[in-house]
This record gives C-alpha cells, structure tokens and sequence, in this order.
C-alpha cells in the first residue's frame, strides 16, 4: 500500500507473506529491491509530474533482515532537484507486530530522471526545504552527486594503481580456490507485469533478477545460504522494455574473510538482436554476500585464483569497490562523535599511557584487516568494524629497527617526510617516553588549519621477538585549549609498530583508527583520488634510510 504525505514523503507498507521470502523465511533481497525501487520512483513522479526512470541507486548496506510474518516500511522523499535529475532519499524499517519492537533495515539514495512521453527534457521544479533536516539532506545530496556521477573515474584511478601496485603473489596458492564454479547464468523475457504504463521494464525488477544469479553464485562458492549484506551502486545505462530478452550472468570476483563479492551483467535483446547476437549492455552491478554456518557463526570465505586476464582485473576491480565503499561509508555517514580525548592530569597519567600503549597493540593484533593495495616495500590495509574504520601501512626499511624507532618517535622530525604535518612541538612530558606535542597540519577543503594535542608513549622490546611501540592518541590540556585559528581535531589510536627482520631491516607498522578530523586528510586516498598514503609511505621510508646514520649520535 503506498501513500501520498504532506511533506511530500511517500510510503509503502507490506506485512512480509511466504511468497516474499526465501527458504530459511526470510524477505528476500530482490523483493526489498523491488520495494525500494517502487517508493522512490512513485516520490520521484509525485515531484516531476511526469514519468520517471531509475538512473542509478548508490550502495545500500542491509543492517537487518525481516522475517515472515512482520511488518516493513519504506519511506522516500526527493532531497533534491538538479537540472532532469533528483535524488530521492529511502529509509527502510522493520516492526514487529507481536512486541512493537521497530528496527531500521536500511538507507538509501537513488537518482531519478524524469522521462515524459515522447523523450523531451523536463527541468525540475526545486524542492520545497521546510525542517532543518530537510537543508541538510539538500546540502548533503550535492556531496553525494559529486562522488556518484565520479564514481566511475574514481574506479578506474584505482585499478591504474591497482593494476600497477597490486602484487597477486603476496599471498601463499596452496589454499586459494578458482571461481569457475561459481558461473551462473539466466534468461528472463520482459512482460507487461515487470513493467510501467510506457513498457519500460522496473528498475527494481531488474536489480531483483540480478539478486537471484548474485546469491547462486555466491551460495556455489561458500555451500551455505548466502544473505546480501550490501550492494554497490546499482546503474541503469540503458532501458530493457516488454519483448526484452534479459540474460544475467554473474561470478565471484572476489572473497573479504566474511564477505563475498559477486558481480552480475544484464545484457538486453529484441527478438531481432537475439538471433543476430547483438547484445546492449544494460546494468552492472556488484552484491556482497555473508554466510552463516548452523552454529550462527560467520563464515570464513577461502581466498580466490586470478589467473586469466579476465580474472584478475574482477579480483583488483573487488578490492577498488570495496575501497571505495568502506570510504563513502564513512565520509558520508555524519555520525555525531564522541570526544575521544581525556584530560591529562597528574591522577590518570600513567593509566593514559598503559591506556595509549594497549589499544595499539590490540588493534594491530585484530583480525579481519584487507588488503587494499601493494606497492614494492608497501602494503596498505583496511579495516572495518562496528562503524569503525581503521588503516595499516605496512612498510620495509633497510635500517634497524632500534634508530627507525627513535627518529619515528622524535615526532618534531615528522614534519620532514610527511606533508600532513606542518609542526610539531613537545609542550609537556613526564619523560622521555611520555610526551604530549602540539601537532598542526596543513587546512583541507577550504577549512581552517588544524591542530590535535597528542600523547605519544613509547616503548622498547621487553624481550626478543616484541616490536618497538609508539602510540599516539589525543588528550586535552587545560594550558592549551582549543583557539579560533585552528580546528581542533582528535586521534583515537594512531602510531608504529616497528619489528626487527635482522641485522639492519625493519617492518614498520602504521596505524590509525580514523576520526572525522582525520579522515579528511585521507580522503582522496581513501576515494582512489591520490597516493597520498603510499606517497607518505615512501617518505618515511626514504627518510629512515638515509636519516639512520645520524642516530648512531644518539
Ligand atoms: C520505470 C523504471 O523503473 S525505469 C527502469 C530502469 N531504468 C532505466 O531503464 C533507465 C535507463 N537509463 C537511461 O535511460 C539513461 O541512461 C538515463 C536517462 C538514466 C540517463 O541518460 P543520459 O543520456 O546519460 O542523460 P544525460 O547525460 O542527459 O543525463 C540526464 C541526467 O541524469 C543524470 N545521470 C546520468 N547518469 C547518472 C547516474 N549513473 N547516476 C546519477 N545520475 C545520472 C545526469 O547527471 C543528468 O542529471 P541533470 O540533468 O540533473 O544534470
């Protein structure tokens, strides 16, 4: 049932019946799809007056799943008209009628052009902003519409580097497996029912079809029941109408310890098209997949084979998505953050410098970090966890690991091998392995400069085998408080942890677990924009090496 509201909102209700669920009695990902689709074209055509097509739909990430028997609601409503296009905005919730008990399924933004019959361009009326919700929805959409139409250019970035840096031979063959098996293909013939008044096929029946190849395929690789976590942007390039031939083939491109990526293509035929073999290209898209085992555990998914040409720019091409996705996650997700930072006073200091040394040494013993890209003595990592998104450099120096230690931990020398760093000054220590410095970097989009007060606390081996630690976090000085020339940013757990590999070679660890005053340092790397990581990367590494010769000194 969908309805027509004042602010312009529009909503669909469904009790979820067998027929829309899958075996285990779960709503299934193509019904969703088809779901969403529908809200938001029917708020699209409420806002242009005029018959509307699905130009894309961004990623979706799916945070709970809805059972038979329960009740989902969808609610869409345009945030923003841009010249033929607006983006409606979609939120998904999940109630259950025994216990009122309500949870939210997911968000969504797709991208709607307005199509009257007979093809004129219609310029959209601008939305009509009333809550302050609404103006930043409208703000926001622009941000989203830039990263979605460079989407493409930001993919194609990445697979440049990812083709040149990416070394498939990092990891060991013995247990990686081929994807052959999990080829699927699949033939639906376009009829009246999966299409609007003007013959054109829906959208969301469209990405339901490519849902049901994407779970075979995935379900082939891991022999379990896959569920769809989250889908890539969804882009409609072409229109399929009723008479349309639509074959769907799909294959894993590649596994993330618990998630699997497959990729789907929907070619399009006329009758006439289909005997000729000339196919259009309609839809690509790119379906995330878990698995959980009897026990309700996760499932580990085995590494994959790329061998052909084919195949490894699908295995890279994964890795650029992910890379991409884990960054629109969290430049866009506008979460209010907690203040990380403690005060530093004379009762907590050894306790927030146990306190600095631990949470390093825990997240760089967590499991679950991917690889994002190799590059001669680098490897880079992510990792993302309960909202949290971390990074990893992984470098090899050719110094030992003992002056590597003592001029990283010299953060007054930062700023001569990483351009992130403008200054650096100690204002208090309680030792040499305890300082708290002064750090300002450079301003980014327009903004002030910042600055962050940090705690680095050092330490050396307790015994063979243990690496040099040097861990960085954020504390608040009542001496220096925060001043209008600079935004005061804060580092949850950052630093270096330095392993001996010999006489005179050391792998250097970097690490970070990003905060929104962080992240807008790195996030054109993060996007596929810039090196800057690997470039910093290199920085450090050159200066290690030739700046060792000085610590003999120390
Ligand atoms: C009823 C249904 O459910 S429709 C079913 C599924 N959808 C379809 O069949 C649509 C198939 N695709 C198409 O017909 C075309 O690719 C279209 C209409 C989406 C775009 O056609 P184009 O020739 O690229 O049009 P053009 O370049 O003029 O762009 C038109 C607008 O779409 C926007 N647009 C184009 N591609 C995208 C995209 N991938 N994501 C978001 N917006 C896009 C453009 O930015 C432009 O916006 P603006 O006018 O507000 O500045």
């Amino acid at each position: 049932m969908s309805t027509g509201c004042e602010s312009g909102e529009v909503q669909m209700c469904h009790t979820v019946y067998p027929l829309h669920s899958n075996h285990l009695g779960e709503l299934s990902a193509g019904q969703l799809l088809t779901w969403i689709d529908t809200t938001a074209c029917l708020a699209a055509e409420r806002h242009a007056g005029v018959a509307c097509v699905t130009a894309s739909v961004d990623d979706i990430q799916i945070e709970e799943t809805a059972r038979v028997g329960q009740q989902i609601c969808i609610k869409a409503r345009v945030n923003r008209a841009f010249n033929t296009s607006m983006e409606v905005g979609i939120k998904v919730a999940v109630a259950d009628p025994l216990t009122n008990v309500q949870k939210h399924v997911c968000t969504a933004f797709s991208t709607y052009v307005a199509k009257p019959t007979g093809g004129k361009k219609v310029t959209l009326k601008p939305v009509r902003l009333q809550s302050p919700w609404d103006h930043l929805e409208y703000s926001l959409s622009a941000e989203r519409r830039r990263i979605r139409l460079y989407h493409e250019d930001a993919f194609n970035n990445l697979m440049e580097d990812g083709l040149t840096f990416y070394d498939l031979d990092w990891e060991e063959d013995h247990n990686k497996i081929s994807t052959d098996s999990t080829q699927v293909e699949s033939i639906e013939l376009v009829l009246p029912p999966h299409a609007n008044h003007q013959g054109n096929a829906f959208g969301g029946q469209i990405m339901a079809w490519m849902e049901t190849v994407a779970n075979i395929s995935a379900s082939r690789l891991c022999k379990a029941h896959a569920t769809l976590k989250s889908v890539d942007m969804f882009k409609f390039r072409g229109p399929a109408t009723v008479g349309d031939r639509l074959v769907f083939r799909a294959i894993v491109n590649n596994t993330f310890q618990k998630s699997v990526e497959v990729g789907v293509r929907v070619e399009a035929y006329t009758c006439g098209e289909w005997t000729a073999g000339k196919a259009r290209h309609i839809n690509s898209a790119f379906l995330i997949y878990q698995a959980v085992s009897s026990k309700g555990e996760l499932i580990q998914f085995p590494r994959v084979k790329a061998t052909r040409k084919d195949s490894v720019r699908r295995f890279c091409g994964a890795i650029a998505r992910r890379k991409i996705r884990v960054a629109r996650k969290y430049i866009l997700s506008n979460k209010p953050e907690k203040p990380v930072s403690h005060p530093w006073d004379k009762g907590n200091q050894s306790y927030l410098s146990y306190n600095n040394i631990a949470a390093l040494t825990v997240l760089a013993a967590k499991s679950g970090w991917e690889l994002s890209s190799t590059a001669q003595n680098i490897k880079t990592f992510t990792h993302d966890e309960n909202d949290v998104l971390s990074i990893k450099v992984e470098m090899q120096v050719t110094v030992h690991p003992r002056p590597a230690y003592l001029l990283l931990s010299d953060l007054g020398l930062r700023p001569n091998w990483d351009t992130h760093y403008l200054s650096c000054e100690v204002i208090d220590a309680t030792g040499e392995d305890d300082k708290i410095f002064h750090i300002t970097c450079p301003p980014v989009k327009q903004n002030k400069s910042r600055d962050f007060i940090v705690l680095m606390s050092r330490r050396s081996p307790y015994k063979n085998g243990d690496p040099y630690v040097i861990a960085m976090r954020s504390v608040t000085l009542a001496s220096h408080p925060p001043t209008a020339e600079y935004l005061r940013g804060e580092v949850q757990c950052a630093g270096f942890l330095i392993y001996s590999q010999g006489k005179d070679s050391c792998r250097v660890c970097y690490l970070n677990q990003l905060t929104s005053g962080i992240i807008p340092y790195i996030e054109e790397n993060l996007t596929g924009w810039s090196n800057s990581i690997e470039e910093t990367a290199f920085g450090c590494i050159t200066f290690l090496e030739t700046a060792q010769v000085y610590t003999t000194l120390l």
